[in-house]
């Protein structure tokens, strides 16, 4: 295994001191690049994800033509319900569907906690051949969705604004929910773990439905299992914990030990610093609406956003998924800038 040539990211994450602020943008490898959208026409989703050469292909992208200081496997949060035994499809300009959702506890028979290596040997076949076409340039983050945001697409079958038909099944059924997150966590732990041995630096947990919690219930929902994934891969390698929203969690999120805290565009910098405390690094909070704005005014507010968080435990990004529609030079102006002010 090739010496990283670029270890900003994981220097950062261990709380060590940075020459620069690494930066890589969230859903950086596809969507927007031109090269991307071109192998859609040919493929399907789930054959991009499953082809570990074109899998490879992807992850590479952004850091070859955008510049980013980490790639992130190309892959999905949802191939784990699929692992677990549910169909999962991606329909065009739709996205996922669930077509036979969990409603109760006959639904877990269908369920299992899979043998990793049998089903998703095709995601460590990608994470090992990235990493050796990276040849060292920059550390590679593998990645898995939080129970609680697996939950929700398993349950509701599809996206939504407000996922009130899985927080129904949590309020009125929680034994079996709770049955379900252990479940999700128990595959979770040993597919991280996997990916870990295949060739990821660190790993990265999106809960991007934390916020649509109370307080009360994200612990109760979502919180528990994810601490349980933080300490089962604490020694294992640097996390991220990524719950969009979940502002108000970050004190209790940084006391799992997760080496990294995700945070979203609706809170400034000084609050998520006061909130988390000073031993963990702190990643975002770009609005990726902003990439829409002329490249001098994403420029000013990249500095800005720098400002807010200090360069020491800092890893710039967005607050969430970059979309579909950004210019490439407006994503590549967002990472040049932070390179530049670092
Ligand atoms: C909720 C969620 C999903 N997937 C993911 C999340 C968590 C992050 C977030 O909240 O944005 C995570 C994800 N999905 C994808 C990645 C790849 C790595 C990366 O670039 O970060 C990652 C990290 C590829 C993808 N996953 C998907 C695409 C688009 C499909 C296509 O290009 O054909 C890509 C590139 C499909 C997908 N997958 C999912 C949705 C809602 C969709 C459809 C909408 C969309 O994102 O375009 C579920």
């Amino acid at each position: 295994m090739s010496v990283l040539k670029n270890d900003l990211l994981l220097k950062a994450l261990r709380g060590e001191q940075t020459s620069r602020t690494p930066v890589w943008m969230m859903r950086q490898a596809g969507r927007y690049l031109p090269d991307y959208i071109k192998l859609r026409e040919k493929y399907s989703f789930f054959e991009r994800c499953q082809n570990p050469e074109l899998a490879t292909e992807i992850t590479v992208m952004p850091v070859d033509q955008v510049g980013v200081d980490a790639a992130i496997i190309f892959s999905d949060i949802l191939v784990v319900p699929q692992a677990m035994g549910m169909e999962v499809q991606l329909v065009e300009k739709v996205g996922p569907l669930l077509p036979s959702p969990i409603k109760g506890a006959a639904d877990l028979q269908r369920l299992s906690v899979p043998d990793v290596n049998d089903s998703l040997h095709y995601v460590f076949d990608a994470l090992s051949l990235t990493k050796k076409t990276l040849d060292g340039k920059v550390p590679l983050i593998g990645f898995a969705g939080a129970p609680w945001t697996l939950l929700c697409y398993m349950v509701q079958g599809k996206g939504s604004k407000t996922f009130d038909e899985a927080k129904a099944f949590c309020f009125q059924q929680p034994a079996v929910a709770h049955q379900l997150l252990q479940m999700i966590t128990d595959t979770t732990i040993a597919y991280l773990k996997a990916q870990v041995k295949a060739g990821a630096d660190c790993v990265q947990i999106f809960d991007s439905w934390g916020g649509l919690l109370s307080p009360q219930d994200f612990e109760t929902f979502s919180l528990q299992y994810i601490r349980q994934i933080v300490a089962a891969l604490k020694t294992v390698c640097p996390t991220i914990v990524f719950a969009k929203g979940a502002w108000f969690a970050l004190e209790d999120m940084a006391a799992t030990g997760a080496h990294g805290l995700g945070v979203d565009w609706c809170i400034p910098p000084h609050l998520a610093r006061q909130f988390a405390g000073e031993n963990v690094t702190l990643q975002g909070n770009f609005d990726p609406a902003r990439l829409l704005s002329p490249i001098p005014e994403i420029e000013k507010a990249v500095k800005t956003m720098m400002k807010g968080f200090g360069n020491q435990r800092y890893i710039a990004n967005l607050g969430h998924g970059i979309l579909p529609n950004v210019p490439v030079d407006h994503a590549r102006a967002f990472v040049d800038t932070v390179k530049a002010n670092g």
